[in-house]
């Protein structure tokens, strides 16, 4: 196929209007878009062989370059090298025992041919796109906008960008899934790349002619002003020397953003933009390979740009292989109820621990270690799946095997099978403990071939999975399952590095009167110190004191070792990491942590209502109220606003942190849930979004049509005294799609929207969001019959009594008042 001029420029490293130059002093006429045919190709191959030769010479540069980063990564915290940082690849990282980190270098440096056919690419899409905007004229889809992302692979390594990760040399270390699963919680997280596009999607839609042509206008004013072409000339040579020759780029950037990063016009950039087939817009974001694409055709190397640090995240560090040590397996016990899993770890426990251990006090800590020929197993102390998914559910995963435990009289059971799914889901080995075979019934046959149903057929019957008949009762077996714990332990090849800041998970955590808060903690990685800081959560904390699982002191606790710590600030949460840290990061990350945590928390909380106002004030919880007043018109905004202000109250101080003019929307809605704020509305409606919001946010509104009534309300709620007799009910809503008028009555020629209409209903004639009529229904009419009611989805006619000012668009609200039983 014939290339295009742009397309060629690109292939010999140099621009298109350098291309159309050297065409034209071989008389051959070219745009942008033009064809390069044979002919063209001769001259340019001539002209240009040895200009491609300089760019191989540059890529082979950056290659270089890429290189010597590779090699400082020994050792080098991560911060030190601040453009690799973009590099660390998340999703290699639990996996690739390896360590390397070639793979993740490539997507810094992109090769030719990739780039080309990501631009191509580009191209295809953003054809699409603007054949999509055309058919949808004036249609702000945003879908249709916003985003000139190419669907590369660069997309998936920006989920690793906000992960702040300190090298210990540069490999990397065979992981748990917590970090897989800390890693996908950023997906979400506020610097996350997603929260950007959807805040761009709202851009205002440009049309790229219009930016075009302000350029050019903006052009012929610089001639006009400047007194002719040859100042304008002047100008942009004198700019030139400006231009820089290397920028970095973030994941995506806006136009408007990456052509001052450039030092150019943004009608420039947009031109280079549209001569690759992207149509961009002023305000459009683009990623970085269609921005690094454009920098190159300006002569501009770019280098990626560290993405902003996330502040409530503690540096990751990746161990070298060569430090990783062997540490003790941690197993999770599950299955059915009564199969006998507390009667397994019960024996175990009793028949395992040496005659020196066994004489300290056991400590229920979350977990115990078991010694069985000089090997240290970790059992987690509490039984079952829902410990297991609970603490996955929080982002951490401590189970490395997974005992699955069957009663051989009784067979798989629904929690057997929910066990093995979740053991499968988080990817854990199991190992089956056929337990009770004391019994006369037991059948362990049967087990293991119920057990062939779900993936799990034993080594017996030439399968993988390794199937233990036990008793918990007679003890028997226990030592087999020891054993095969620790032969698949070894086959999983479980270490850590016992020699950098430790990090670890809370198992159980609680406030002890005497010691203050209490967690216990299973170490996975490095040791923790007495004495160490640490941050755990939102807690942090100097460690003051260890015990084991016997109750006795310990200085230190190395990876798969369960230790309670004394010394944190506050109660952690199970499932919250530990890590050792210096105090004044322990410090300011706990607090970042925990004005995040407060501010998520004030979106779920339950928000005041006023049925509740009293208890909360007693409680001391409550020391202001604030309000959201909304009102049909300004002057009664106002009355209410000033008569609410002027309650007097010694517990409570009102503040009122917005009012309008309008119906109830959905602004208010999030702003009450932001500010825990109450929204009276007087002569107002809530819109249908309004309403759904209140719903999910648990915002307390209130409609009055008397002002005195809601002032009243206000009043005795705060004194406690707010007796709710009534309760209202809406039962349905029509919208009014024709108006009838008849010499004697005006129809709303209705449709039922919600719920249905009753010919006695009370109803309210809303106009919107304002209340312009309360009152009742007169008549209801299904075709020329009289109906009692109507219900959803049904068109009739609906007159009101004594009112006849009905318009198109209004809507009908029907409702019940229903009297509330005293509690
Ligand atoms: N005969 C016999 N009974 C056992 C054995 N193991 C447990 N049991 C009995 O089975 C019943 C349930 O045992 P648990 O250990 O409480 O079972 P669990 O799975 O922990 O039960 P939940 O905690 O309720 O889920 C108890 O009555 C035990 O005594 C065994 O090996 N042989």
């Amino acid at each position: 196929m014939t290339k295009r001029v742009y397309e060629v420029a690109k292939e010999l490293g140099v621009s298109a209007s350098d291309i159309i130059k050297t065409l034209g002093e071989h008389n051959i006429k070219a745009t942008n878009f033009s064809g390069v045919d044979d002919q063209a190709k001769h001259v340019l191959d001539k002209a240009y062989a040895p200009k491609k030769e300089n760019t191989d010479a540059h890529g082979t540069r950056k290659k270089a370059a890429m290189q010597a980063g590779k090699n400082n990564g020994q050792n080098v915290r991560k911060n030190e090298q601040r453009p690799e940082k973009n590099n660390k690849n998340r999703n290699n990282r639990p996996q690739n025992n390896q360590g390397q980190r070639p793979e993740t270098e490539k997507g810094n440096v992109r090769k030719e041919g990739q780039s080309r056919n990501n631009f191509n690419r580009q191209q295809q899409n953003m054809k699409k796109t603007q054949q999509t905007n055309q058919n949808h004229q004036g249609n702000q889809n945003p879908n249709h906008k916003g985003n000139v992302n190419s669907k590369n692979g660069s997309q998936p390594a920006r989920e690793n960008d906000t992960k702040r990760t300190k090298y210990f040399g540069h490999s990397q270390q065979n992981n748990t899934g917590r970090n897989d699963n800390r890693k996908n919680n950023k997906h979400s997280g506020p610097s996350g790349h997603n929260g950007k596009n959807a805040s761009n999607q709202n851009r205002p839609h440009t049309l790229l002619s219009n930016v075009l042509n302000k350029g050019k206008n903006k052009n012929k004013r610089n001639k006009n002003q400047h007194g002719g072409q040859n100042v304008a000339m002047q100008d942009t040579s004198a700019k030139k020397k400006n231009y820089p020759t290397s920028i970095e780029l973030p994941e995506t950037i806006i136009v408007k953003d990456f052509a001052e990063r450039l030092g150019r016009e943004v009608s420039e950039v947009i031109k280079k933009l549209l001569m690759g087939g992207i149509m961009a817009t002023i305000n459009q974001e683009i990623d970085y390979d269609t921005a690094s694409l454009i920098a190159d055709e300006f002569g501009v190397a770019v280098t990626k740009e560290a993405p902003p640090e996330d502040p409530t995240e503690i540096e990751e560090i990746i161990d070298p292989p060569e430090s990783l040590q062997p540490r003790p397996p941690v197993v999770t016990i599950m299955g059915h109820v009564d199969h006998g899993k507390t009667s397994l770890l019960d024996a175990i426990r009793q028949s395992h621990i040496t005659s020196h251990e066994a004489g300290g006090i056991t400590q229920h800590i979350g977990a115990y270690q078991v010694r069985y020929e000089g090997k240290k197993i970790v059992f987690m102390d509490t039984p079952g799946h829902e410990a297991f998914t609970a603490m996955r559910a929080r982002g951490a995963q401590v189970t490395d095997i997974a005992v699955l435990v069957v009663a051989a009289d009784d067979g798989v059971m629904p929690q057997t099978i929910e066990s093995i799914n979740h053991a499968k889901s988080a990817g854990v080995p199991i190992i089956v403990a056929i337990n009770k075979i004391d019994k006369e019934s037991a059948n362990p046959q049967q087990v293991m071939q119920q057990l062939t149903e779900y993936g799990l057929i034993s080594e017996e019957w030439g399968g993988d999975t390794i199937m233990v008949p036990v008793s918990a009762h007679k003890k028997i077996g226990l030592d087999d399952l020891l054993e095969n714990i620790l032969v698949l332990a070894e086959v999983l090849d479980l270490k850590a590095n016992p020699n950098r800041p430790a990090q670890g998970v809370v198992i159980e955590a609680k406030l002890d009167k005497g010691r203050g808060p209490v967690a216990s903690v299973l170490i996975q990685k490095g040791t923790l110190h007495v004495g160490d800081t640490i941050i755990v959560g939102s807690c942090y904390g100097k460690v003051r004191a260890m015990t084991n699982e016997r109750g006795e002191r310990v200085k230190k606790a190395e990876p798969s070792i369960p230790v309670e710590i004394l010394g944190l600030n506050d109660v952690p949460e199970a499932g919250d990491i530990l890590d050792a840290t210096d105090e004044k990061t322990a410090r300011s990350v706990a607090e970042k942590r925990l004005e995040k945590k407060r501010s998520s928390e004030l979106h779920v909380n339950a928000k005041v209502t006023l049925d509740d106002l009293f208890n909360q004030i007693q409680q001391g919880e409550l020391k202001e109220l604030s309000l959201i007043v909304k009102g049909d018109v300004q002057g009664s905004v106002e009355a209410l606003s000033q008569s609410l202000m002027a309650i007097k109250s010694d517990e409570v101080r009102i503040s009122i942190v917005h009012s309008g003019v309008g119906a109830i929307n959905e602004s208010d809605i999030m702003l009450a849930s932001a500010s825990n704020a109450l929204i009276i509305g007087f002569n107002v409606r809530p819109d249908a979004s309004a309403r759904k919001a209140a719903e999910h946010e648990n915002v307390d509104m209130r409609t009055y049509r008397v002002i005195y009534d809601a002032i009243n309300d206000v009043e005795a709620a705060i004194k406690g005294m707010l007796e709710k007799k009534y309760e209202e009910h809406i039962t349905g809503r029509a919208e009014v799609r024709k108006v009838i008028t008849t010499p004697k009555v005006i129809v709303a020629g209705s449709y039922i929207k919600e719920g249905k209409i009753s010919s006695t209903s009370k109803v309210r004639l809303i106009r919107n969001g304002i209340v312009v009529h309360e009152g009742e229904v007169d008549g209801l009419r299904r075709f020329k019959d009289d109906v009692k009611e109507v219900a959803e989805g049904y068109e009739c006619g609906i007159t009101l009594e004594n009112y006849r000012d009905i318009k198109e668009g209004d809507e009908i609200e029907a409702y019940e008042m229903v009297e509330v039983e005293p509690e």
